[in-house]
């Protein structure tokens, strides 16, 4: 496909996908988002702003918006999708039907299903029974705010069919955006699910006034947990090192602009999980994706002590101190 005809249809005009549509915009990829709300539709088209989310920053005219997904879809050579997890299902139930036959669909999503514990890459095969060809996953370190902003960021878009990832590479790559290629779909989904669970511990021991040591240890036991779960699922090790594994795990962990890290702060300082949640307006896909990645690790007979204690706290079956105390107190071992 000639970079230069490359059309892409982004659902939704959520954060993260706002600042993908900036960044294929700017990548000389022509960009229809569709909004579900008319006035974001409207402020993109005739402001080249999404006054929903970040009404500041100037789209590229390149941009346009509608309310109707399939004539968003209409000609797409690449469909990103971007809503949170728990919605991907019932939105392809409608979108499928739209899907034009040549297209790649690019997720930006970083959960996982409640009740089915599937990754985003399995709804989209099941659901729309797309080959998994032809399903690739972005994700890495990527801040929607800064990368709106045109700050450097680097990201990995995995697909099993190598072709198929570098078109969309070369759709996505601008000189503040880097994407890499990989074909390691399972270990670039895991990663990015796993580190908001890991986030929201950093958070919380944030919140607890716990230090720099305590932090590092939960980074760095966090990304051992991660690792063993992706390797028994099939992931390449060094996918977990690498931009959508450790780089993510940190930005996640450092930035209070991350929504799972500031959920768990607000955890630490002793609100409730009702609390946090109605004081969070965006998708914190760890908290729903907690106790679907320990359901995983228990099929894959794997330990993931930090995911354990942090969805017991949101199961609000333990206390903030018990929570220190189940980690801190677990029997001696090697480090692995
Ligand atoms: N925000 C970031 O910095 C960032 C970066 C990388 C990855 N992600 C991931 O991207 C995904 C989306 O996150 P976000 O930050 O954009 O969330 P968001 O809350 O900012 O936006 C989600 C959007 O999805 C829309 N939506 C929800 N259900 C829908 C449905 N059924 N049909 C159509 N639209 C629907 C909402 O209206 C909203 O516009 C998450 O999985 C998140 O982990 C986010
Ligand atoms: O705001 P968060 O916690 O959803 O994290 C955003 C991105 O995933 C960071 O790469």
């Amino acid at each position: 496909m000639p970079h230069r005809s490359a059309r892409a249809a982004v659902l939704s005009a959520g954060s993260w996908g706002t600042a993908v549509a900036k960044v294929l915009a700017d990548a000389g990829t022509d960009v229809v988002v569709h909004a579900r709300r008319a006035e974001i539709a409207d402020g993109i088209n005739t402001e080249h702003r999404n006054p929903g989310y970040f009404p500041e920053v100037e789209l590229p005219s390149t941009v346009t918006a509608t309310t109707d997904p399939a004539a968003a879809m209409a000609g797409a050579d690449i469909l990103v999708l971007s809503v949170p997890a728990q919605s991907l299902r019932v939105g392809l139930g409608v979108w499928t039907p739209y899907i034009e036959p040549h297209a790649v669909i690019v997720t930006l999503m970083k959960g996982i299903e409640r009740g089915t514990w599937l990754r985003a890459s399995q709804i989209i095969t099941e659901v729309t029974g797309v080959g998994a060809e032809r399903v690739a996953v972005l994700s890495g370190p990527n801040l929607a705010r800064e990368i709106m902003a045109g700050q450097p960021a680097a990201a990995t878009v995995a697909c099993p069919d190598e072709d198929a990832a570098r078109r969309v590479q070369q759709a996505c790559h601008t000189s503040y955006f880097r994407p890499y290629t990989s074909t390691d779909v399972t270990g670039c989904e895991l990663g990015g699910a796993v580190k908001n669970v890991i986030a929201l511990a950093v958070g919380i021991a944030s919140g607890m006034g716990l230090g720099d040591n305590a932090i590092a240890m939960l980074i760095t036991r966090g990304l051992a947990e991660t690792t063993r779960l992706a390797v028994a699922m099939g992931a390449h090790p060094a996918t977990l090192a690498g931009l959508a594994g450790l780089g993510d795990l940190v930005t996640t962990c450092s930035s209070p602009l991350s929504r799972n890290r500031t959920f768990g702060a607000h955890l630490g300082r002793g609100l409730s999980v009702e609390e946090a949640t109605a004081a969070t307006l965006q998708t914190t896909e760890g908290v729903t994706s907690a106790e679907g990645l320990l359901a995983l690790a228990d099929a894959h007979d794997v330990e993931m002590p930090i995911t354990d204690v942090v969805s017991a706290l949101l199961h609000e079956k333990i206390t903030l101190a018990q929570a220190a105390a189940a980690l801190m107190q677990r029997p001696p071992r090697p480090e692995r």
